[in-house]
């Protein structure tokens, strides 16, 4: 049997808080190559500060304990930019508007991210150019003469999403990611997220969601946070279908609640 991958991302036993106050409290989770987990849990409950965490983001008066490792590279105290290409996450976030330069072409700034990689001009171009076919476009060339504002929001979060894949990036961090569009550039958003991560050596993807039912679309596994503590953690299908915590239980009824149904998924 060849020998196991190195989880993508592996955190253990994380403790973070700020002065005397405990915001995350004993988070462990392992995310193989390729795997896709669901951070799940109401507002407040540490879903943004895990991935801080992770993403090498936190305030430098945080106080860590615990272990974070990206492709088994401990990262557990170093910062975003002190941490080597390879353990360093990409962001996809909800406001792309705030992700991307206003004052710079999509094609500048998707070029930039590729600079890395060490091309000469005119393969970046295209490069540029192929991320931009795989996230959807059919006119790349178009979309890398033009600024973020001149484009609609489920074009400027494909635009986000090549960025990540042009990092390379062993994970994607995704916090929210559909939750500023409609419901059909929602699905199309999700589907994309699906695909990237299950193509060969595709990123895992760390997504960040209040959206049971987007979740339960995309993610074979979930967390369940609660202020700050992991109350529960299994496979999507069998939290949605059979949540044993009063607060994932809490979960699921208030999107019945809402009309979302998310164990009609797995019917
Ligand atoms: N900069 C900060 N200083 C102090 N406390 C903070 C800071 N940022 C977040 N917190 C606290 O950390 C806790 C977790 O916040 P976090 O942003 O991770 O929640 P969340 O689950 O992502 O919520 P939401 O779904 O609303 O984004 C909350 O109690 C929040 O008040």
């Amino acid at each position: 049997m060849p020998p196991a991958l190195p989880s993508a991302l592996a955190v253990h036993k994380l403790c973070v808080s700020f002065g005397n106050t405990p915001l995350l409290d004993d988070i462990s989770f392992e995310l193989p190559p390729g795997g896709r987990l669901a951070l799940l849990g109401e507002s407040g409950s540490g879903k943004s500060m895990t991935a801080r965490a992770a993403l090498g983001l936190l305030p430098s008066h945080a106080t860590v304990s615990g272990a974070i490792a990206i492709n088994a590279i401990d990262v557990t105290s170093t910062t975003a930019l002190s941490r080597p290409l390879d353990a360093r996450p990409a962001m996809v976030m909800q406001d792309t508007l705030a992700a991307l330069n206003p004052l710079a072409t999509i094609g500048y700034q998707l070029e930039g991210a590729l600079r890395h990689q060490k091309l000469k001009a005119k393969a970046r171009r295209d490069q540029a150019a192929t991320l931009l076919t795989q996230v959807g476009f059919h006119e790349p060339k178009q979309i890398l003469k033009r600024c973020s504002a001149e484009l609609s929001g489920g074009q400027r979060q494909r635009v986000c999403i090549a960025m990540a894949l042009a990092c390379q990036a062993p994970v994607i961090i995704a916090d929210e990611p559909t939750s500023a569009l409609d419901v059909v550039t929602q699905a199309q958003i999700l589907r994309l997220l699906h695909d990237v991560s299950a193509a060969p050596s595709g990123p895992a993807l760390l997504f960040i969601t209040h959206d049971l039912h987007a979740a339960t679309h995309l993610c074979q596994e979930a967390l369940i946070l609660d202020a700050g503590r992991v109350v529960e953690r299994g496979p999507m299908q069998h939290l949605v279908t059979s949540p044993q915590h009063p607060h994932t239980q809490r979960l699921i009824e208030s999107a019945r609640v809402c009309g979302i149904a998310c164990e009609r998924l797995y019917a």
